[in-house]
């Protein structure tokens, strides 16, 4: 085989996800099913999680298009090979010839749209193919899958705590964990809710809109006037160079502030200077309500007699919700004052926010228009894993079981097919896994959902709508339609307004029900009773 087996253009973001970028136990498996005349028999591997992340009861689904596309370019190279026989050097020769056979044209993945809402036990990808295979892609795809997942229900928890009419703006690339840890941060921030990033990088790349305002350094770089290479600033409408410093000097003096900090004036009027019209300032080096808001509101007017309008400010310290309203008091009386339509100036609000602060914000009151956010969304300091897994539910069409003490961690066997059921609101209701080989449910016909393991917990439901969570989306190649980033972003919001609101709740949120049929759990429970052995007291 060649050296790189890249097919068209579809390839992994990230240059290290290569069929080596796996764990080594997975390698060894493959030898062993191979050694064992097991390579072709025929598996199907679930890929789920167990609890919802962040103490929530939803979860974003993200990632499955970078697993498509590692999927498209499965296999091992030359040089793969000859690193792998100098770490194995006892494994038989003709091995090394299926390692360097293997590719994806036997493997089926099912899965559910990108930016699906997701709940516990019900497989967002089932993987189907050659056993050799279908393990080999377990470590890729969990790695694949987990962050963008967490990362993007932590954004989704963001937008629902910040409101739906705030700007949010992901702000965390300096404090991420390390260059991909950053760039899926700013991609499935984006997919979660988030409006914008600061990350150049990952804006141009996965065309999302880019923000950003100035750092300290700017500000604390001037420490007078005489540091301006030009007093002069052009009118917005005609040539007519003005003496702009003049101007924010006379502006600053009508606002009656005496408290004002002249380096950070300077770093005003160069950075209005630079950007006429696109002016947005940070107030907080200094003193944000007696310096930063006053040498603010004096550039302001002097760009406004110029013809320009001002944007706004962001504050990055101190009481943000208190900061924030005593800033929109100001901009009121001014624009009273001096006639300019200064009411509506946006207010960005930065510094260690998370979910808890926005919630915090919002019960206090405050007049935040756009909030950049970094190192608790990028970092999911609340949480900083999401425990998906992959296991092996059936082999060569019989069903297997991992059975475990904790009821949470048994698996449902089966190849299965998940549905959800929509009921009289054209809300979900629940989430259905049916046998494969079962009939769907049908729209209006009575059907029991049992919880798999609480023999107790069963209802009936009529659904109203039935929604068919997994389609083929790889059958030896990719199948249309393969959706953007957008599409993905734009199905998360609409899964989300979906929902019941009792399971998006901050406090004490529903726990969505998911459910299998009287055949699934019969089949479960009989699988478990024949696998286990019944302990015996003596
Ligand atoms: N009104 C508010 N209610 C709740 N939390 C707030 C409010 N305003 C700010 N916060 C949060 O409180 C924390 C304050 O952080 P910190 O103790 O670093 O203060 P600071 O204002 O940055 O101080 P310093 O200027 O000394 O760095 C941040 O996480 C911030 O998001
Ligand atoms: O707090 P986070 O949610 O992580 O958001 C990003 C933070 O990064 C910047 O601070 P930094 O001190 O690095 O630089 P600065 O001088 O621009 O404030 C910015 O001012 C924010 O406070
Ligand atoms: O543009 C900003 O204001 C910004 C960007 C990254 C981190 N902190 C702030
Ligand atoms: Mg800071």
């Amino acid at each position: 085989m060649s050296e790189h087996k890249e097919k068209d253009d579809y390839l992994p973001s990230n240059c290290f996800v290569t069929s080596m970028l796996t764990d080594m136990y997975q390698l060894t498996m493959t030898y062993a099913y191979w050694k064992g005349g097991r390579s072709d028999d025929v598996a199907v591997f679930d890929l789920l999680f167990r609890k919802n992340p962040f103490g929530g009861e939803y979860t974003i689904f993200a990632g499955l298009d970078e697993c498509l596309r590692y999927v498209n370019v499965f296999g091992f190279s030359d040089t793969d090979v000859s690193n792998l026989r100098a770490l194995f050097p006892e494994w038989e020769e003709k091995f090394w010839d299926y390692l360097l056979a293997l590719d994806t044209s036997k493997i089926k993945v099912y899965a559910m749209r990108e930016g699906a809402v997701a709940f516990p036990k019900v497989p967002m990808i089932r993987v189907e193919g050659p056993l050799g295979v279908a393990q080999l892609l377990e470590t890729t795809f969990l790695c694949l899958v987990n962050f963008p997942s967490l990362v993007a229900t932590n954004a989704a928890r963001h937008r629902i705590a910040a409101g739906p009419t705030k700007k949010l703006s992901e702000f965390g690339l300096r404090r991420a964990q390390g260059p991909d840890g950053a760039m899926s941060a700013s991609r499935y921030a984006y997919l979660g809710g988030f409006d914008a990033t600061s990350n150049l990088a990952a804006g141009i790349k996965n065309d999302i809109l880019l923000r950003g305002t100035h750092a300290h350094s700017f500000v604390s770089s001037y420490i007078g006037l005489h540091e301006l290479n030009t007093k002069l600033l052009r009118r917005a409408n005609s040539d007519e160079e003005v003496d702009f410093v003049d101007l924010c000097q006379n502006q600053l003096k009508l606002l009656k502030a005496s408290r004002c900090n002249t380096g950070e004036l300077a770093a005003f009027i160069a950075y209005a200077q630079a950007y006429p019209k696109g002016f947005l300032a940070l107030v907080d080096t200094y003193d944000t309500l007696s310096s930063g808001v006053p040498n603010f509101l004096a550039v302001s007017l002097a760009l406004n007699k110029l013809g320009y309008q001002p944007v706004g400010i962001r504050l990055d310290s101190g009481d943000l919700a208190y900061l924030s309203r005593e800033c929109r008091k100001q901009f009121i009386q001014v624009s009273k004052a001096f006639s300019v339509p200064f009411e509506k100036l946006t207010i960005v609000a930065s510094n260690d926010l998370n979910e808890e602060v926005l919630y915090s914000l919002r019960d206090q009151g405050h007049e935040i228009d756009s909030f950049g956010i970094g190192t608790h969304l990028v970092t999911c300091q609340r949480q900083p894993a999401l425990g998906c897994v992959y296991k092996l539910v059936e082999i060569n069409g019989s069903p297997r079981i991992k059975v475990s003490q904790d009821i949470v961690k048994v698996t449902i066997p089966g190849r299965k097919k998940p549905f959800r059921l929509y009921g009289r609101a054209n809300q979900p209701v629940l989430d259905l896994l049916v046998l494969a080989g079962s009939p769907d449910p049908v729209v209006g016909e009575r059907i029991l959902c049992r919880h798999p393991f609480d023999s107790q917990k069963r209802v009936y439901i009529s659904p109203q709508r039935v929604e068919p969570l997994h389609t083929l989306v790889w059958d030896g190649k990719s199948v249309p339609p393969l959706y953007s980033l957008q599409q993905c972003k734009e199905y998360c919001a609409s899964q989300l307004k979906a929902v019941r609101s009792d399971h998006i709740r901050r406090l004490n949120p529903t726990p969505y029900k998911v459910s299998v049929t009287l055949e699934l759990f019969t089949f479960l429970n009989d699988l478990w009773q024949s696998e286990v052995p019944i302990p015996e007291i003596d």
